[in-house]
């Protein structure tokens, strides 16, 4: 190690000479004409490979893409700051994109070492300053900044085809595990720019702190999604083995407040990925779909929520969306998404355009995507849309029974162990149907007085939970009056219609006889 730093001392000495040779050179070469100009160049840098055994190169901070950083310059800021940054001497430090995070990196003009297969490799970290005369409207771009690759010539097989690309590979986990991750929705595409790709999806930072520890489910249901997600987190090559782009598609169903949102947030987070929330109604045809997708990036779920509200029988969009707590209590019985001919496809997303966006482009743009449609009413989906292999795993979110509600409990109330008053709420939970956002409400009571004491809050859920009991036995009980009086009712419909049939029938029947009998007496009058 020693040593490599005394051979690149020397050679660092032997720069300076040629730095010094360089300088005269530049200020004689304006007097020297252009093709021997190109020709000496040629020439002493054929002498210097020829003196000097080591391989430099050079990753600049901008490549072909002027406007956008070069990805391997990022990955190999990422890979110096976690894996060298702390053997340099002079380092930056920097607060991340979230304000939160330190940020470590290797500072200008700086020099490491990294060991890799037993070969030493010089990092250093520089920038070319602007050219005076240069104004430049875009910020960042006037230093250029670059990380210069210094290795013997016997590695150079090395380095190009592994350990570039190790970093490559490092540096991108390294950004995934420090990234501020993101929360997009769709702007209008009234607002899109078409000369920034970026302005489809705005965003803000991800911070929900909803995780499977704090959701309140089925434990062995819980227990099979985090199976399910692990599997495809793991399965890059398998989807490649089969043929199958890499993307999981999940339905959650059930009613208001049982968690679907929270589910998402849960995934994401267990997951590390950014979270893209489409609204559909702010979307105006299939095209622009189509575009909102090409924009999304890998490690990213996207979601959907209340699908079966998005597009209606017209496509046409409705004006409020979560009007109310159950989303289609207006009009519960129209079916949405219909399999219909589309024919203004120019002006509407189409259920075919939905479909497209799930499996079509999905398979063109690889990369590690979760979609999610969410829906109060899964039954009033096409099934077309909701077919295994779209939707691969359809997840009833229900309401709270009492495991779930025991994780509310120790969410809520920090009561881990059996409380006395468990057993009356457990038979109470099975007896109630009651949303966990109820459950949820009832446990974090907002008066002072209440506050943080386990006893009262229980107690105010039991009275909750009875009285939810006691309010669905009612609307049941009315329920089957209704039932029994629209019955009744069309019971008499029905006689008074036969009724009047009946009647309607004899006149028919007396007028024809009258009739019959006049025809009769009038023959018996006609002489013969
Ligand atoms: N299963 C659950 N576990 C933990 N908390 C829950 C659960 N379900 C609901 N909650 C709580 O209730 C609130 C509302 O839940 P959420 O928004 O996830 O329901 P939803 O199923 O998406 O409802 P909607 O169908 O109306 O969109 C959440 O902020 C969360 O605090
Ligand atoms: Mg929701």
């Amino acid at each position: 190690m020693a040593a490599a730093a005394m051979m690149v001392e020397r050679w660092a000495g032997l720069g300076s000479v040629v730095a010094s040779v360089l300088f005269l050179w530049s200020m004689v070469q304006n007097h020297i004409p252009p093709t021997l100009r190109l020709y000496l160049t040629a020439w002493a840098s054929k002498l210097s490979s020829y003196i000097n055994p080591y391989l430099q190169i050079t990753i600049s901070e901008y490549g072909a893409e002027r406007f956008q950083r070069s990805d391997l310059f990022l990955a190999a800021e990422a890979y110096l700051s976690d894996a060298c940054a702390r053997r340099a001497r002079r380092l930056r430090a920097e607060l991340g994109k979230d304000s939160k995070t330190l940020q470590v990196s290797v500072d200008d003009h700086e020099e490491v070492t990294d060991e890799f297969s037993g070969t030493t490799i010089w990092w250093y970290a520089s920038k070319r300053q602007p050219k005076a005369s240069v104004i430049n409207f875009y910020p960042g771009q006037d230093e250029k900044r670059f990380y210069r690759v210094v290795f013997h010539r016997r590695h150079r097989d090395l380095v190009v085809d592994t350990y570039l690309p190790f970093v490559l590979g490092e540096g991108r986990a390294v950004t995934v595990k420090n990234r501020q991750r993101r929360l997009f929705t769709n702007n209008a595409s009234s607002s899109w720019s078409p000369y920034r790709a970026k302005s489809v999806w705005s965003h803000v930072p991800f911070e929900h702190p909803a995780t499977f520890d704090t959701l309140a489910m089925d434990p062995d249901q819980k227990e099979a999604i985090l199976d399910d997600l692990t599997a495809f987190q793991e399965s890059k090559e398998y989807y490649a083995k089969v043929g199958k782009a890499w993307k999981r598609g999940y339905l959650l169903y059930g009613p208001p407040g049982t968690g679907k949102s929270t589910m998402i947030a849960a995934m994401a987070n267990f997951l590390d990925y950014d979270v893209y929330d489409l609204e559909l109604t702010a979307v105006k045809n299939n095209t622009e779909l189509r575009k909102l997708f090409i924009e999304t990036t890998g490690k990213s779920i996207i979601v959907i929520e209340d699908i079966d509200c998005s597009v209606d029988l017209t496509g046409k969009r409705r004006k409020t969306k979560k009007a109310s707590g159950d989303k289609d209590s207006d009009d519960n019985d129209k079916p949405k998404l219909p399999m219909e001919p589309e024919k203004d496809d120019a002006t509407k997303v189409t259920l075919s355009g939905l479909l497209n966006f799930i499996d079509g482009l999905w398979s063109a743009c690889g990369g590690e995507r979760i979609i999610i449609f969410t829906t109060n009413h899964k039954e009033k989906l096409d099934p077309a849309l909701i077919r295994r292999g779209r939707m691969d795993k359809h997840i009833e979110m229900s309401y709270c029974r009492f495991e779930g509600f025991k994780v509310l409990a120790n969410n809520y109330l920090d009561v881990v162990v059996e409380h006395e008053l468990f057993g009356e709420i457990r038979r109470l939970l099975e007896e109630t149907d009651m949303s966990p956002a109820d459950v949820a409400e009832n446990l974090m009571p907002m008066s002072k007085k209440k506050k943080r004491d386990p006893n009262v809050c229980l107690l105010g859920l039991i009275e909750a939970l009875k009285k939810a009991k006691e309010d669905a036995a009612v609307a049941k009980a009315k329920e089957e009056e209704d039932a029994k009086e629209a019955e009744a009712k069309k019971a008499k419909e029905k006689e008074e219609a036969e009724a009047k049939e009946s009647k309607e029938k004899d006149e028919v029947k007396d007028k024809t006889s009258e009739e019959t009998n006049g025809e009769i007496k009038q023959a018996d009058k006609s002489p013969e």
